[in-house]
C-alpha cells in the first residue's frame, strides 16, 4: 500500500532534517538518533526526511542507511507523520539500489541527487531520472541540487526535466538570486520548489518557493513552522523576522563556512545553538566539526539576535 505519495501542489511547509549522532568511535549513536526521531514527530513540522547532506548520506554504509530509514519509517507510520528517505548517493547503482530497498517502506517521496563523479549532460540526467522515477514509481522524487554539485542546471533544463518526468515533483535548491526569480516562479508553478530556510519568507512573499528543507527548523522547529505561518498570513511580519534571521545566518554561520566548516558541520552546530533536538556537533570521518566553545558563542549570539527562537515550543 502506497500511502499519500505528495505531488507538486501538496509538497510545501516545513520539514525537517535527521540528524545522524556519532559516537567518538565513530559509530552510529543509535538510542540518540532514536530519541531524536522521537523529538521530531512531536513537532509542528509538516515532515521529516532523512539523508539530506545533513544526514551525511554520503558517508554511510548500506546497512546503517537501511537501519536509519526502517527506525524513521517506523516511528512516522505509528505517529502518522509525513515523511521523505534522501536515496541520493554520488553512484547512480547505489542510489537506484536506496530506493529498491527503502520503496517497502512507503515513504511521501524519495530525495535523490544526481551521481556526482562525472558532470552529466542533459540526455544523462534524463536517462537517471526515467529510471530512478520507474524504480521509485508510485514514490514521487524531488531533485536535490546542492550549491556544490558538479551537474549545473539552468531553469530551463528543470523546465525540460519536469516535461520528460512526470514523478518529478519538487527541486530543493540551495541558493536563490533576485535575477532568477521570474524564472523560478514559473517553475514553481509546474513543482514545488524547496528554498534554503533562511530565505523562506523572501521565497513565499516572491512565489518562487513552496517551502524548505530548513536549517532554521534545526534551531527550533516549532519556531520555524510558527514562522511560516506568518509568512502565510502576513508576508511583511514574515520579512522582518526574515532579516533578523538572516543578520544571524550573516554574521555568525557563514563566517563559519568560510574557515572550512561544510554545511552539515553547520547544520549540527545550528541544532546544538537551539538545544532542542537530541543529537550531537559531530561528523564522521574525516569531517571537521564544529566544537562546544563555539556553540556557547553562537548561542549567545542567537539569544541576542533571535531571543524568540528559543522560547517557542
Ligand atoms: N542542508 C540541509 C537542509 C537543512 O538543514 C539538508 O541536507 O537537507
Amino acid at each position: 500500500m502506497f500511502a499519500n505519495p505528495l505531488q507538486p501542489n501538496t509538497l510545501k511547509g516545513v520539514w525537517g532534517t535527521l540528524q545522524i549522532p556519532f559516537n567518538t568511535d565513530d559509530t552510529i549513536d543509535y538510542p540518540l538518533l532514536n530519541e531524536g526521531i522521537d523529538f521530531l514527530v512531536r513537532t509542528s513540522l509538516h515532515g521529516i526526511y532523512s539523508n539530506g547532506t545533513a544526514g551525511e548520506f554520503y558517508n554511510q554504509t548500506e546497512v546503517e542507511f537501511d537501519k536509519i530509514n526502517e527506525m524513521l519509517a517506523e516511528r512516522c507510520k505509528r505517529t502518522e507523520r509525513a515523511f521523505q528517505i534522501g536515496a541520493s548517493h554520488m553512484s547512480p547503482i547505489i542510489s537506484l539500489e536506496r530506493i529498491r530497498r527503502a520503496k517497502a517502506l512507503n515513504p511521501q517521496a524519495f530525495q535523490v541527487i544526481f551521481p556526482d563523479w562525472l558532470p552529466m549532460t542533459i540526455e544523462e540526467q534524463i536517462l537517471f531520472m526515467i529510471k530512478i522515477a520507474e524504480e521509485a514509481n508510485p514514490i514521487p522524487i524531488v531533485l536535490y541540487l546542492p550549491g556544490h554539485a558538479k551537474t549545473k542546471l539552468s531553469v530551463k533544463d528543470l523546465e525540460y526535466l519536469s516535461d520528460h518526468i512526470p514523478g518529478l515533483i519538487g527541486i530543493k535548491i540551495a541558493m536563490i538570486t533576485p535575477d532568477r526569480y521570474a524564472d523560478m516562479r514559473k517553475l514553481n508553478q509546474r513543482m514545488s520548489v524547496f528554498i534554503p530556510g533562511h530565505h523562506l519568507a523572501t521565497g513565499i512573499k516572491e512565489k518562487i518557493g513552496s517551502g524548505s528543507y530548513s536549517n532554521v527548523a534545526c534551531i527550533n522547529p516549532d519556531a520555524a513552522r510558527k514562522w511560516y505561518d506568518i509568512m502565510l498570513s502576513d508576508v511583511e511580519r514574515g520579512m522582518l523576522i526574515e532579516n533578523m534571521v538572516r543578520k544571524f545566518f550573516d554574521e555568525e554561520i557563514i563566517p563559519l563556512a568560510s574557515r572550512g566548516y561544510s554545511d552539515p558541520a553547520l547544520d549540527k552546530l545550528l541544532a546544538a545553538v537551539g538545544g532542542k533536538i537530541p543529537a550531537n556537533t559531530r561528523l564522521r570521518w574525516p569531517y571537521k566539526s564544529a566544537d562546544d566553545k563555539q556553540v556557547v558563542a553562537v548561542r549567545a549570539a542567537a539569544r541576542k539576535i533571535l531571543p524568540d527562537f528559543f522560547d517557542i515550543q
